[in-house]
């Protein structure tokens, strides 16, 4: 199947002013390097974003890109950075900020990936990792680097992290970014760098007060936009199972879990302790799975994350900390063991399956008086999600 062709022709976007559509990457006037390296990763033709924004990106203009999970987003910023980047000089040119220590090492390695044979040097400067090695692989001069805030605050006041001479910063997750928790992390950053950088603003989930706060750092920027009932993936089946008590999700996860190892699963939890919880009494009832949140180790983390990208683990427990961003192709069913608090996360947490035109099943457990929350979510995104028919295997 042409997911290209297939994915673009369900996707709807609404675009400021006219944005020429460019439809391969030879036409983009990339770098020769550039362009091989896009090639070697296994793109062939760009997305529907990819397409309208990346040229925008490299004209210097400062842009507001928004489209649905798992459409490529990523090499969208990124294709566009490194065009602009010259490697020639030894300096930091270019800022990405994300929302997650593991979404910006995915960043990174992304980066490090389309920019091989362009010798791009590229580093994940993220909360949780040795300061010392951070401090080290800043000196000897990254093009690229690719944060969290705290610890990229952290490194600019240092001054390890030189930003005298970076063109580009990159808010990826921005409206989490600019959201209460970052926020100030964000704009003390912003301060640091230089007037004339530019500034892309990225994410499936961009509300109306996100974009207006944008209008205090971006200039005129150009914007490409989804309407809130274009926004989920029409490759993502969503079903709801009603359950009579709290207590009794947990009989019906047991009862799915064949299902959930045909390939990879995602099971997302409101808080650290329930994850703690779902995922000890699985494993008592001899289930094998994964799970991982804030507020384990560092290298814990890592380690559950390697495991469930090789695909040793199928079975991921999670908060919403894997809400956003994450890729891991064989995702292809996410289960709300509870419904998320934000309605936003919603198609994130379900984006983690359906990847580039995959197909996805999300499951909600919900509880009688759950059901209300189901349906706001429902309105909030134009949808109808659909009573899980009795065997599952018809939607896998
Ligand atoms: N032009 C392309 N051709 C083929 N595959 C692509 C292309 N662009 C991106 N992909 C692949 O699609 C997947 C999803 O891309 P990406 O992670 O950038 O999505 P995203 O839009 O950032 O999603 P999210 O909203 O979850 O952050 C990745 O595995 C990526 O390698």
């Amino acid at each position: 199947m042409d997911f290209d062709k297939e994915l673009d022709k369900s996707l709807k976007v609404q675009t400021s002013g006219n944005i020429p559509v460019i439809g391969s990457f030879e036409e983009m006037s990339l770098k020769e390097s550039l362009l091989k390296g896009i090639y070697a990763y296994g793109f062939e033709a760009p997305s529907a974003i990819q397409s309208r924004a990346i040229a925008q990106v490299i004209q210097g203009r400062d842009v507001i890109a928004q489209a649905q999970s798992g459409t490529g987003k990523t090499a969208t910023f990124t294709i566009g950075m490194l065009q602009v980047v010259d490697t020639s000089k030894f300096e930091t040119q270019a800022l990405v900020l994300s929302t997650t220590r593991e979404l910006a090492a995915q960043i990174r390695s992304v980066i490090s990936a389309l920019g091989d044979y362009m010798k791009i040097r590229c580093h994940a400067c993220v909360g949780g990792k040795s300061v010392g090695e951070d401090i080290r692989a800043l000196s000897k001069g990254q093009h690229i680097v690719s944060g969290t805030p705290g610890r990229v605050l952290d490194m600019i006041k240092r001054r390890t992290l030189s930003i005298r001479n970076v063109k580009m910063l990159v808010l990826d997750e921005a409206d989490e970014l600019l959201g209460k928790g970052f926020q100030d992390q964000i704009s003390e950053i912003y301060q640091y760098l230089p007037p004339s950088t530019q500034v892309v603003v990225v994410s499936a989930t961009l509300p109306k007060a996100v974009l207006s706060l944008t209008n205090k750092f971006m200039s005129d920027p150009v914007k490409i936009l989804v309407k809130r009932d274009e926004l989920t993936l029409e490759g993502i089946n969503q079903y709801y199972i009603q359950v009579e008590k709290e207590d009794w999700k947990f009989d019906t996860l047991c009862d799915l879990y064949d299902s959930l190892t045909i390939t990879q699963a995602v099971i997302f939890c409101n808080t650290k302790k329930k994850v703690d919880w779902l995922s000890e009494s699985l494993r008592k009832a001899n289930f094998t799975v994964s799970s991982m949140h804030g507020d384990m180790q560092q290298d814990e983390r890592d380690r559950v994350m390697d495991e469930f990208r090789l695909g040793n683990s199928r079975v991921l427990i999670s908060t919403d900390i894997w809400a956003r961003g994450i890729d891991v192709q064989q995702v292809s069913l996410v289960i709300n063991y509870d419904l998320p608090y934000d309605k936003e996360n919603y198609v994130h947490r379900i984006g983690r399956s359906g990847r580039f035109g995959r197909k996805g099943v999300a499951i909600n457990f919900v509880t009688r008086n759950e059901l209300g929350d189901l349906t706001e979510i429902e309105e909030f995104f134009s949808i109808k999600i659909d009573e899980m028919p009795s065997d599952l295997s018809d939607v896998l």
